[in-house]
């Protein structure tokens, strides 16, 4: 199928909606994603139509859970080529976007392409989660966090969690691991102030794969030395 069309029907599969300016801004992304990709690795990724479907309809997935208001804060922990932020961000422009990755090739990459896009209201922060989790201008002050294929659930809760406002949600798109890794992941929820609230199956259009949204929120502050140093948290999960 055509690129755009597999775009739009995609889109319309998952119940959400598009006009023409957002089409042109995921095509013109598909475009210059791929052309940087030649210099900088960004994506394994490199063929048109998959980007369209395992990393545009897999990111905007997330839009089908919650309800992403004008003004809300969302914060994309290990965002590398913009999964799964800059696709809400295309659909939803007014959200306030932070896109936090500790490699700086991958944070050039997002401010020139956000130029190009011509996308505003967005943070780039090149550092680690566990380091801005402490900081307050960051700590306790999201609306949405989300986090694609950074690490196993029970490691990405500390890296997450403490970005969370109280009533603020982490979304965590994970595939057919899910039940073991959210039992896994229980204590670390608990201990980090949150609580488990569901683990949605997804249909991802055009692909078989098995995509869930777990839903977890923010219920009480995130006790003080929560994140642990870098490093940490994937050397030594809190386990329980
Ligand atoms: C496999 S990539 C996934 C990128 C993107 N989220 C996606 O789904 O395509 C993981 C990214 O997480 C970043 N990352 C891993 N651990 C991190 C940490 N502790 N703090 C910040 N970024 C981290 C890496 O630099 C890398 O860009």
């Amino acid at each position: 199928m055509e690129v755009k069309k597999l775009l739009v029907t995609g889109v319309e599969k998952l119940d959400l909606s598009i006009n023409s300016e957002q089409i042109e801004k995921f095509l013109d992304y598909i475009d210059i994603l791929l052309k940087w990709n030649e210099k900088v690795n960004l994506t394994a990724i490199d063929d048109p139509q998959d980007v369209v479907v395992k990393h545009f309809l897999d990111s905007i997935s997330c839009a089908t859970v919650i309800d992403l208001k004008p003004g809300d804060k969302v914060m994309d922990i290990g965002t590398g080529a913009g999964f799964p932020g800059i696709p809400l961000k295309i659909l939803y422009p007014e959200i306030e976007l932070s896109l936090l990755d500790s490699r700086n090739k991958r944070i050039n990459f997002l401010k020139s392409l956000s130029r190009e896009l011509d996308l505003d209201n967005i943070e780039f922060i090149h550092g680690r989660a566990e380091d801005y989790g402490q900081n307050p201008e960051y700590r306790e002050n999201f609306d949405y966090v989300f986090a694609r294929a950074v690490a196993a659930l029970n490691i990405l809760n500390e890296y997450t969690i403490p970005f969370l406002k109280h009533r603020g949600s982490f979304i965590s798109q994970k595939g057919s691991e899910v039940k073991k890794e959210v039992a896994e992941a229980l204590s670390s929820i608990e201990i980090l102030g949150a609580e488990f609230y569901d683990i949605i199956p997804i249909e991802l259009p055009y692909t078989a794969a098995e995509r869930n949204l777990v839903i977890i929120n923010k219920v009480r502050e995130t006790p003080k030395h929560y994140p642990r140093q870098a490093g940490v948290p994937k050397q030594d999960p809190i386990s329980g």
